[in-house]
């Protein structure tokens, strides 16, 4: 079959070339035009494992195609892909302007039936919106062309992206035209060979199931945060807690790990605009506001820890603290509404200076702090590192930040040699406290009993 995907972003790009390897022919279209040179020369612009192996087998076996040409794009194919940003609004509420700019751009060009599938995450009646928006053209142009908006949220994780969309859970498909719920039927076959995965809903509903899924697995973490709390107070450790909890099965044990709150491009973004939905309709979602105040306070958690070892802010002063991981977790450059923004700028006005290494995003970190603080302020506040040793070079104490693999299992006795203030604050309680305090360092989690040096 012949695709385009229009938005060459996580989403569009890691869609189009898993499209691309069951043997469709896919055309990638992206408005930033950086973007696709550096795809058109075989580089891809983000981090995603596995992802340009992937990109250059279809690209070399011309089943993969990347284009500024919206002319080239609508041409291209009978079934064209929505996968632009739908980033915060100031409201809160999803911002459409991209959705609805890609949608007038098929309007102005499609010549012959289309269907149009939303696969970017939008707010309950937008499918509605980008009808009208493409109607809109077609009337302009006195054209009588049928079409069909189709709504097919995606689900994949960053990090785990090609597995999660080559083995999805489940495929929604919202839909009230039964020709092309057949197209997708057919399109997503080769990914729902053995079981059946495709649910089949109206389009209102397949909206709804995006936010409520994200919703909900926002709404487990912030609860293990808050719990995790108050564990720390009770003294007892939210590890234990999680262990005995998930094993059951009604609950099972996914997306119940305490940290530094949430992060990414969607939990964050996709919580506030439901609860700005909610809002529009008369309906306040307490539990999601509960979320999203759980979540920011979540984000401070380690500084205050940071601030209570020092016996205040005035102890942060001149200190170097070392950080481990940047990007809003594992596997990924991105740095989306990751934690250690909070953090930085926290340290950054505690008079710190920051040691930090991430083995993929520190370009990344680099150019968004630059954008919030200056570059001037950063390069005065913040050393960037090429390797985890070097970022504890010098330093007083550690944070752990993003559970990178290469994190897991670090030499404590060097450390304890190596940090002047021999201290450990682990934002993803992937250490044991009691093993960090006996190569004599001072350990504190989230939600675990604290250690201090044995
Ligand atoms: N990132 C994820 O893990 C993930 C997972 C599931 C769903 N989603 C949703 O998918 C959508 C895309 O997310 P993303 O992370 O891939 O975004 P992204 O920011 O990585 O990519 C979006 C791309 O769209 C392009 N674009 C913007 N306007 C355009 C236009 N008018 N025409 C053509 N291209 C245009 C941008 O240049 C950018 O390259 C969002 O709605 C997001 O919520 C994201
Ligand atoms: O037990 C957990 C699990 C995750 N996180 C944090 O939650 C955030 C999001 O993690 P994750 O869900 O793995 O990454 P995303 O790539 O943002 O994926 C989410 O958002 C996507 C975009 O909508 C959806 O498609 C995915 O299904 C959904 O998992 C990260 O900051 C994690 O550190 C925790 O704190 N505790």
């Amino acid at each position: 079959m012949k695709i385009t995907i229009i938005g060459t972003g996580y989403v569009g790009l890691v869609s189009g070339a898993c499209f691309a390897d069951v043997g469709n022919t896919v055309l990638c279209l992206d408005v930033n035009e950086e973007k696709i040179a550096m795809l058109k020369n075989g580089v891809i612009p983000i981090h995603e494992p596995g992802l340009d192996n992937m990109v250059e087998r279809n690209a070399n076996a011309g089943r993969l195609l990347f284009s500024t040409s919206y002319d080239e794009a609508v041409a291209h194919a009978d079934c064209v892909f929505l996968a632009v940003g739908t980033p915060p609004d100031e409201d809160g509420s999803a911002d459409l302007t991209h959705i609805l700019a890609a949608a007038r751009s098929i309007g102005q060009r499609i010549d012959k039936p289309v269907v149009v599938v939303d696969k970017s995450t939008v707010p309950v009646g937008t499918a509605d919106k980008v009808r009208a928006a493409i109607q809109g053209e077609l009337d302009k142009r006195g054209s009588t062309l049928s079409f069909s908006v189709v709504s097919n949220p995606e689900f994949l994780k960053e990090g785990a992206a090609i597995d999660d969309f080559m083995r999805p859970d489940r495929i929604v498909v919202g839909s009230d035209d039964t020709v092309a719920t057949k197209l997708m039927r057919q399109l997503y076959a080769p990914f729902s060979r053995n079981h059946e995965k495709l649910v089949e809903m109206d389009v209102r509903s397949a909206e709804l199931t995006k936010y409520a899924a994200n919703a909900m697995l926002a709404t487990r973490i912030s609860f293990m945060n808050e719990l995790a709390n108050l564990a720390e107070v009770l003294g007892a450790d939210i590890e234990a807690v999680r262990h005995g909890m998930g094993l059951d099965p009604r609950i099972g044990s996914q997306f119940l790990y305490a940290g530094m709150g949430y992060g990414g491009s969607c939990f964050p973004k996709d919580v506030k605009a439901l609860v700005k939905t909610g809002g529009d309709h008369g309906q306040v979602l307490h539990i999601l506001e509960a979320t999203e105040l759980v979540n920011d306070n979540q984000k401070n958690v380690l500084f205050k820890k940071l601030t209570r070892f020092y016996g205040g802010v005035e102890g942060l002063k001149g200190k170097t603290v070392a950080v481990w991981g940047l990007s809003f977790k594992p596997n990924t450059d991105d740095m989306r509404e990751a934690p250690s923004l909070v953090l930085l700028k926290e340290l950054f006005d505690a008079g710190c200076h920051v040691r930090a290494y991430d083995p993929v995003a520190s370009s990344e970190a680099l150019r968004v702090l630059a954008r919030e603080h200056g570059a001037a302020r950063v390069e005065s506040m913040l050393t960037i590192v090429s390797s985890a040793a070097a970022a504890t070079e010098g330093a007083d104490a550690l944070v752990l930040v993003t559970e990178w693999k290469e994190f897991r299992a670090p030499d404590f006795a060097g450390l304890a040699t190596i940090l002047r203030d021999k201290a450990i604050f682990d934002g993803r309680n992937i250490y044991d406290p009691a093993v960090v305090a006996a190569a004599g360092l001072a350990y504190e989690g989230i939600g675990r009993v604290s250690r201090t040096a044995a």
